[in-house]
């Protein structure tokens, strides 16, 4: 059984909750409400520019060129693909670029970042994948799952998002990762890889606490 065989099994139920949260299943079916869509956006946004700098860092750690290469091309694709998506869904609903960019992050969003980016600055490059894995991975899973809907990709508002995920483009990039990480647990004693599983359940558990907070537009109450 492959590491992140071991990983995803032990999350599995926090995922599962994740994919038959409201929020994910109001994407699925078309009726989440348009107003928590937008502000899901505009936090992932920002959340999104703090999770592309573990890339630049997982370059800056990377062991050999080819690793460097890899961590270059996540870093490109969260920019310029991932986040694009971002900037095309903005444009429609009326947000400027200024206006997305400048949102102020809510708790969860500075909690979630401020966690992967502690992680990952002090630890090695395994701990770094270990934090970002279920972020890449599970949106993958949930973006198929959506897509076998029918009609759901042809959804006139959230059809660009799930045909975004479920892409090969974006499902590939976990899938980096996680040879990635298979080939770097090699070796390692039975305490680092329970420190490793610990992080992956934690990030498990910020996505969980992501579709929450979108689902309840939940911001600074002071
Ligand atoms: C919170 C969150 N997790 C994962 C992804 C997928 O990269 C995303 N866009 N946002």
């Amino acid at each position: 059984m492959k590491f992140t065989d071991h990983l995803y099994e032990a999350a599995k139920p926090i995922w599962e909750k994740g994919y038959e949260h409201s929020f994910v299943q109001g994407i699925g079916d078309g009726s989440l409400t348009l107003d928590r869509f937008q502000f899901f956006m505009c936090q992932d946004y920002v959340y999104l520019i703090e999770y592309a700098r573990l890339y630049a860092l997982g370059s800056l750690k990377a062991p050999d060129l080819q690793t460097m290469s890899t961590f270059a091309k996540l870093l490109d694709a969260t920019l310029n693909m991932e986040m694009e998506l971002h900037r095309q869904y903005a444009e429609k609903l009326g947000i400027s670029k200024t206006e997305l960019e400048s949102t102020e992050p809510a708790p969860t969003t500075l909690a979630y970042s401020s966690y992967m980016l502690n992680v990952s600055q002090r630890g090695s490059l395994a701990e770094l994948i270990a934090a970002i894995l279920p972020c890449a991975w599970s949106y993958g899973e949930i973006g198929q799952r959506l897509a076998k809907r029918p009609g759901a990709m042809e959804h006139p508002v959230y059809g660009e998002w799930i045909t975004m995920y479920q892409s090969e483009e974006f499902t590939k990039l976990a899938d980096w990762l996680i040879d990635l990480l298979n080939q770097l647990v090699e070796g390692k004693s039975e305490t680092e890889l329970k420190q490793l599983e610990t992080i992956f359940i934690n990030t498990s558990r910020f996505e969980y606490l992501f579709w929450d907070m979108a689902w309840d537009k939940s911001q600074w109450t002071i």
